[in-house]
């Protein structure tokens, strides 16, 4: 099974213009292992490094200390291996919903006609079929978000890496998309790790919600959770939101953020 674990990660950002030439430190002894067909999301208060951690993840930053390895090998940079999908879809704009989805296979060298077959098989996977010819600025937030999603499976990642995914949805289209993100992910049997700032959509994603504290993110907490099991299985988000066990957990996580505390906000 494959593995994506960070070891003993810290990072530091150099120093920035007024801070005296100190480095900033912003993840401090990260252990964590994200297992193919788990999902963990993570969450924090703004600023405890999670963009960071995902960065991390993905390779296109290096630790300063610690290693992050796929399958127990220290990785170098970005890879296929680990596909990210950020809350702008960062689409090519010049390019279709299709040609956009098959791009990863073009890198990839494979031919015109066996890549835009894959590609439209993927947009069928997102719910877009047909929407293959349609220009990027014709389609929804919602379906550009689908295509990025298309276009992060296309290159059969072992992970995927979503940072804040469903961020700059409306609230109806974000519920309907979290849905649709699970039952998309279930099927790849991939790795998941995603980064929210809602806890309700950390809930009902995640399989394993981790907690960052802030400055340095460290793990606070790191908790299993069924619900995403439960929405899979035909439960309606409502009547999971409905269950005291969401509830107290809800309530719990809310807290535990809270609680974090920054250690400059305490030295002050
Ligand atoms: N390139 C950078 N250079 C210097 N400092 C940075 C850089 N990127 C982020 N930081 C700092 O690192 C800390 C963590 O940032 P990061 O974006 O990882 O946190 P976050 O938890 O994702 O925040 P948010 O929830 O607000 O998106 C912040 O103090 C931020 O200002």
């Amino acid at each position: 099974m494959s593995t994506l674990s960070f070891r003993d990660v810290s990072l530091r950002y150099p120093p920035r213009s007024g801070d005296a030439g100190r480095t900033l430190p912003v993840l401090e002894r990260i252990n964590l292992t994200l297992k193919a067909g788990e999902f963990i999301v993570v969450i924090g208060r703004s600023g405890s490094g999670k963009t960071s951690l995902l960065n991390l993840a993905a390779g296109f930053l290096t630790p300063s200390e610690g290693s992050i390895e796929v399958d127990g090998k220290p990785i170098t940079g970005p890879g296929a291996d680990r596909a990210v999908v950020f809350q702008d879809d960062a689409l090519y704009p010049w390019l279709d919903a299709r040609d956009n989805v098959a791009f990863p296979l073009r890198l990839r060298g494979i031919d015109l006609k066996q890549r835009r077959a894959r590609a439209d098989e993927l947009l069928d996977l997102v719910g877009l079929s047909g929407a293959g010819n349609c220009r990027i600025k014709e389609l929804s937030g919602g379906m550009r978000q689908r295509v990025g999603i298309a276009r992060a499976l296309a290159s059969d990642p072992r992970f995927l890496l979503l940072d804040e995914p469903l961020g700059a949805l409306d609230a109806l289209t974000r519920s309907k998309m979290q849905g649709f993100l699970l039952e998309v992910w279930a099927r790849s049997r991939s790795g998941a790790l995603l980064i929210t700032h809602s806890i309700e959509e950390a809930l009902l994603l995640a399989t394993r919600v981790v907690v960052l504290s802030p400055n340095p993110g460290r793990l606070a907490a790191d908790i299993e959770t069924g619900f995403a099991t439960d929405l899979l299985g035909g439960a309606s988000i409502g009547q999971i939101k409905a269950s005291p066990l969401y509830k107290r957990m809800h309530d719990g996580l809310t807290g535990l953020i809270h609680s974090t505390a920054d250690e400059n906000e305490e030295a002050a």
